[in-house]
């Protein structure tokens, strides 16, 4: 088990369940594609630190977390969405895709790490916002390395409930997305808050999460059909 200095401390059965979901991953990555890192030290840090360093947020450490309702949207192979229900047991996730597959083997995480507060669904996105068991029905949204951030709030925003909290994961270049971003929020009633800028551990790179509040309730019109967000971004 790897020894890194973690956004929050860790239980035994918290870091078990982490070892648990990395063999899971490595095991499974040899008949799918569900990640390019796999080497050890990388997949805790790029992976299972950079899902956790929301942690680090005021507006996540100001959340009661109890009863909470979040939703990861592509979350892929489990990012960050599984390291969270990990660590957050009070809080009950969803976790969304629109790969068949991924699901599969998320389904399979779930079963085997005992995650009894995790709902895994198939679906696009847009579609799912449309769904009145999902559209507002959450308290925080999460998304990783999705889309660009005018995208993505079409794709996060519906999922939230006025005041509302949500967190995009970014790579170092999120500042070129910046102004399209503020822009799309204004439309979706959202508001950017200040982001916040870490460094992984072991030299493993620089991160940022953009945090977003929903002010005003999403208007009707949002998102529109899936794959409109994505060919013609707000
Ligand atoms: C680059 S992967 C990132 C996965 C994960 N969040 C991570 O950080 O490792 C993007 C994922 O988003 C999913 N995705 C893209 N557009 C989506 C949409 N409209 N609805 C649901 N999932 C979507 C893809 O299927 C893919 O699994």
């Amino acid at each position: 088990m790897l020894e890194i200095p973690w956004p929050s401390p860790l239980s035994e059965r918290q870091l078990n369940q982490l070892d648990l979901f990395r063999n899971l991953l490595v095991d499974w990555n040899e008949r799918m594609n569900l990640t390019a890192i796999t080497d050890e030290e990388q997949v805790y840090v790029k992976h299972f630190y950079d899902s956790l360093a929301v942690l680090l947020t005021p507006q996540w450490q100001a959340m009661a977390k109890k009863d909470l309702r979040v939703i990861d949207v592509g979350t892929g192979a489990g990012f960050p969405g599984i390291p969270l229900a990990i660590v957050e047991p009070e809080m009950s996730f969803v976790l969304n895709d629109a790969l068949q597959k991924r699901v599969g083997f998320l389904q399979a995480v779930v079963d085997e790490l005992q995650l009894s507060n995790v709902q895994v669904i198939h679906a696009r996105s847009e579609d799912l916002a449309r769904d009145a068991k999902f559209r507002k029905q959450f308290d925080v949204v999460v998304s990783r390395a999705v889309a660009r951030l005018n995208v993505l709030l079409e794709l996060m925003c519906p999922f939230l409930g006025q005041n509302g909290v949500g967190f995009s994961y970014k790579g170092p270049g999120f500042d070129e997305e910046k102004a399209d971003g503020m822009r799309a929020a204004k439309k979706l009633g959202a508001v950017i808050q200040e982001e916040l800028t870490y460094t992984l551990p072991l030299e493993m790179g620089k991160r940022t999460i953009v945090p977003f509040r929903q002010t005003t309730p999403v208007p009707n019109a949002y998102p529109r059909k899936a794959g409109v967000p994505q060919r013609k971004p707000l």
